[in-house]
This record gives structure tokens, sequence and C-alpha cells, in this order.
């Protein structure tokens, strides 16, 4: 999906909301257990209920390989529903990868060809040669780390090498990649205070933010200092929404969850267009 189509979606459903599909068989409901692939069937009951308050759905890649090969295959299965019943919503495999040249294209290969994901989350601490293999595929978008949500960030992503944070130095040396205009950036909604900074590096491109909900960020601040023209922004939940209840209401839930984000861009979408 272009980003043009994105930024389509985001402005008919009011939403930029992401909804993280990721599944632990200890927290879903005790009925779905007894069903052939209670991962896909939990999956399709949140997509059903959901997806019109989102412009995207995220599935973090452990959360599947946790499982073996029926995990694999519930991953396979989930993409397969979103691209047949949902097209009009963006796809991100929350893989983190990142490796040699052609490992990479192998990673690449996975997400885009195999599964075909819009786009796939990708660690730049290899650099170039690691991150070009994923924007080869002209047609998708790779979703680089540059500022993550955990506490750990502040371990090297905002260390100083000669007088500039690393996670700067990752922005800017990035826009200079092969088809760089496919690139996103990974931001923590708990790192608000950085938006301004960061989006003085990278006016124009997107940012997938997580750390609402369950993590704590606010969204308010995040859209205040990150939010651009373009809205520029892709904000994931994934617990607080898909936990919301473990009891039969669970979809109920889920979507209500859901919708109290969506009211609140809603809202920032007004106050920045007008
Ligand atoms: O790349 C990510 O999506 C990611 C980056 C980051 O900095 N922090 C972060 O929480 N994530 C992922 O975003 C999701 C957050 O989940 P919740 O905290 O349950 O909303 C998980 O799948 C994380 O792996």
């Amino acid at each position: 999906m272009t980003t043009t189509h994105l930024i389509e979606q985001i402005h008919k459903k009011q939403s930029f909301l992401c909804i993280g599909l990721d599944v632990d068989l200890n927290k879903i409901p005790k009925h779905l257990l007894n069903e052939e692939d209670p991962i896909f069937a939990f999956n399709k009951a949140i997509i059903d209920a959901t997806h019109h308050l989102c412009v995207a759905y995220k599935p973090n890649t452990a959360f599947y390989e946790a499982y073996g090969i029926r995990g694999w295959k519930a991953l396979e299965k989930t993409i397969n529903y979103l691209n047949e019943n949902n097209p009009e919503i963006y796809t991100i495999a929350d893989a983190k990868r990142g490796d040699i040249d052609n490992t990479s294209t192998m990673y690449a290969k996975a997400f885009f060809e195999d599964l075909g994901f819009d786009s796939v989350t990708v660690a730049p601490y290899m650099g170039k040669d690691s991150v070009e293999p994923f924007l080869a595929f002209e047609d998708k978008h790779t979703i680089l780390l540059a500022l993550t949500s955990n506490q750990g960030a502040f371990d090297f992503q905002t260390k100083t090498v000669n007088g500039v944070e690393l996670y700067k130095q990752v922005l800017e040396t990035s826009k200079s990649w092969r088809n760089s205009e496919n690139l996103m950036y990974v931001v923590g909604a708990t790192k608000a205070e950085y938006f301004a900074d960061i989006r003085k590096i990278i006016p124009d491109s997107f940012l997938l933010v997580p750390g609402v909900g369950a993590q704590g960020g606010n969204l308010q601040e995040v859209c205040k200092f990150g939010m651009n023209d373009s809205i520029g922004l892709l904000i994931n939940s994934s617990r607080g929404i898909i936990y919301a209840s473990q009891g039969d209401d669970f979809t109920q839930a889920a979507a209500s969850k859901a919708e109290e984000l969506q009211v609140q861009m809603k809202e920032e979408l007004q106050r920045y267009s007008s």
C-alpha cells in the first residue's frame, strides 16, 4: 500500500490507529482454546470487531514464532485474511530483522513476497547494507527502529557519538540510503519530548509509535510534537485493546478500547486541520 493510500484511509476513518496482534494463548478467552487454530480464531474475531476503527494491524512475529509451526501458520492465515477481506488495511510485520545483505534479502522475501505484508520493522544496528535489501522492494515500507519505547533505549540510542545522539545519526544517515523515501521510523510514545527534535530531521516521514496503553505513553503529547501535514503517525496499541476482556465479551471490549483511541485521534485530526 502506498503512503498516499494510507493517508486517504486515515482521513476516511478519522483514525491513525494500529492494532497490535500480539497473541498470547495464556491471555485469550479460554473457550477459543477448543478451536482448531485458537490464534487465528482470536485474530479473526478481533479484526472483524475493530477493522472500521483502525488503519493498520501489526502482528509481532515473536508471538507466533513462540508457537512454532502452528504459530507461523496462524500468522500466514492472519495476513491472508487481512489481505483478502480488508485490503484497505495497512499491514506491519513487527519482526525487527536486519543482517548482512544476502540474509536481509531473504528476510525481506519472507515478509514481503511469501507473506505479503506492506511493511516490516528493521533494526539499524548493522547499517546501510543490512537495510537496503529491504528498501529494494520499492512498493513496500521498511520501518527502522529509531528511538524505542523501552528503558533500554537510553543504553545506546540516546548516547552521543561525536556530539550527536545515536538515534539522530540513524535518522540522518538513513536518509541517504537507496529508496529512503520508503522508510518509516519507530519512535516510542513514551518519548514524547523527543518528537520535536525528530521532526527537525525527518519532517515528512511516517512514524510508527508504539507505547500508548500498557506502556503509559500519551497520545495527545505525541500528536502535539509528532504530527505533520500528512498526519505522519501510526499509533499502536496491542495489549490495551486485544486483552481488554478475557471473557465472552472480548470482541466488544476490544472494539470499545479501540474506539476510545479513535475518538481521541479524530479530535487530534480536527485540532490540527483547523
Ligand atoms: O517495533 C515495535 O513495534 C515496538 C518498538 C518499541 O520501541 N516498543 C514497542 O513496544 N514495540 C512493539 O509494540 C508493541 C507494544 O505493545 P503494547 O505495549 O502491548 O501496546 C509490542 O509488539 C512491542 O514489541
